[in-house]
């Protein structure tokens, strides 16, 4: 079957991997550290897209309030916490690895952009077992203070780096879903990520709620332009 895209490219946290319950055991390990309660990780799980800092920010407002200087404290001890558990209870979604396979028999190249930090992203996609999948991974560090999504330079680089043409991508979060419009790319909404609302208020070109719906999502949004 010929491509719908040149390059399809995918957020990570709630989009590729369900890491919610991996961030959740970060968060509190962190919390705890301050003394306060734990969150549940359906409290966690819509804190998550803007990358860690903005996740332990919200998570210290949601236990008992956020303090600069808490947070000088706790966020590096969050990313060390983290960075050594990085895989632990962080699994691909249902149907992601037979959709990739289908993708990369159409000669697709997939590509990452993903908040996290990208040395935090390879070793992510690198321990379970995804890494080699990918022609480029951008993390929210990649282009610079200031140029993570919803920014377009990241999704512009994902495309240069995997050698230019036509791509789409796929995220679960409002900064995905603006990153893709910025770059004027057309977005698509995992409707099983970590949302923080209804589906709909992404406002994404197209929404998907497994996997199963990919490849024909892309030949319709490939139809539609
Ligand atoms: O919040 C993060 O750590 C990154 O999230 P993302 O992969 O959904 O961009
Ligand atoms: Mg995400």
């Amino acid at each position: 079957m010929a491509r719908a895209f040149d390059i399809v490219g995918f957020d990570l946290d709630g989009t590729l991997l369900d890491t919610s319950a991996t961030l959740t055991r970060a968060v509190n390990h962190t919390l705890a550290q301050a003394g306060r309660p734990p969150l549940h990780i359906e409290e966690v799980r819509p804190l998550i897209g803007g990358g860690a800092k903005r996740t332990l920010e919200k998570g210290l407002e949601r236990s008992g309030g956020y303090d600069p200087e808490d947070m000088k404290r706790l966020y590096p001890l969050l990313l060390d916490f983290y960075g050594s558990n990085i895989s632990e209870g962080s699994f691909p979604y249902p149907g992601l690895v037979d959709a990739l396979d289908h993708l990369q028999a159409d000669g697709v190249r997939l590509t990452v952009v993903t908040n996290k930090f990208e040395s935090f992203a390879l070793k992510l996609l690198d321990e379970v077992g995804l890494l080699g999948r990918f022609a480029a991974v951008i993390g929210g560090d990649t282009m610079g203070k200031g140029n993570a999504k919803p920014s377009a330079m990241p999704i512009r680089e994902m495309i240069v780096r995997a050698g230019g043409g036509s791509a789409a991508f796929l995220g679960d979060s409002i900064y995905d879903v603006l990153a893709a419009k910025n770059a004027g790319i057309p977005s698509i909404a995992a409707s099983f990520g970590f949302l923080a609302g209804p589906v709909e208020e992404l406002a994404a070109d197209a929404v998907i709620d497994s996997y199963d719906e990919l490849i024909p999502t892309l030949s319709a949004l490939a139809g539609r332009s």
